[in-house]
């Protein structure tokens, strides 16, 4: 009987695409990689405890093609195979040429995050090309502080996640806490402000008693305007 994994070839070419979207085995392993290093970041500022958060890139739009982390596993440890390639759901994006091919080596027995539903609205509603989620304490408790949304204005930071450090009132929304990323989905469509010619955007969303999104164009500025809203929501509290 012909071994499935040795009779794929595909299993191990980097220039495989998995389907109609360009989306290559090269790229999700070099995204593996990328998220592997940024998760082991925000693991070790202790924004990650146990196996809290989860991290995506974009890998193509149309239709929308994601790569996020596995579910369950410690975000200190991840390795590029701990990746899941998902779609505008959060769903696992087989590969109907040879799912079966697809699974010890790059990982893609895993489940996507838990939260993958959450990532993918972000990246579609606010064309975000990276998001990262963690369970960070400042962000919890300024959750708790402000239900309504967090206000902040006056400060110099503010210019690092795209607005003025004076004069300008900025609000980092608030969504109550959900097991279904439908429905936390709707709420971040409901408290989104895209960018106006006026005003950018606010790339963050605070899970009220759980944690906070952030996101960008790319993995670097995500992580930007992550550090710098934590950063942003400790003085809110410090100050209060
Ligand atoms: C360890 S509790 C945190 C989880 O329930 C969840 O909120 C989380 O952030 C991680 O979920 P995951 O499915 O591993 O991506
Ligand atoms: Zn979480």
């Amino acid at each position: 009987m012909t071994d499935p994994v040795a009779a794929a070839p595909s299993a191990v070419d980097a220039g495989h695409v998995f389907d109609d979207t360009g989306v290559s085995v090269s790229s999700l392993r070099d995204a593996g990689a990328a998220l592997a290093a940024e998760s082991a970041r925000f693991a070790g500022f202790g924004w990650m405890p146990g196996t809290a958060g989860n991290l995506s890139v974009t890998l193509a739009r149309d239709p929308l093609r994601l790569a996020v982390t596995a579910s369950g596993l410690d975000k200190g440890e991840l390795t590029a195979a701990d990746i899941v390639l998902v779609d505008d759901r959060g769903e696992w994006v087989t590969d109907a040429a040879s799912p079966e091919a697809f699974t010890a080596d790059l990982g893609l027995a895993s489940k996507p995050s838990a939260e993958a539903g959450l990532h993918a609205r972000i990246a579609r509603v606010a064309g975000a090309g990276a998001v990262i989620h963690v369970h960070a304490l400042a962000a919890v408790r300024a959750g708790h502080a402000w239900p309504d949304g967090v206000v902040l204005h006056d400060l110099e930071m503010l210019k690092g996640i795209g607005h003025s450090a004076h004069g300008e009132r900025v609000v980092i929304p608030v969504v109550q806490n959900h097991q279904d990323m439908r429905v936390l989905g709707d709420d971040f469509e409901r408290v989104y402000q895209p960018s106006t010619p006026d005003a950018a955007e606010v790339p963050a969303l605070i899970v009220a008693s759980h944690g906070i999104y952030a996101w960008g164009a790319d993995l670097r500025q995500a992580r930007w305007h992550l550090e710098l809203t934590e950063a942003l929501l400790q003085i809110a509290l410090a100050t209060r």
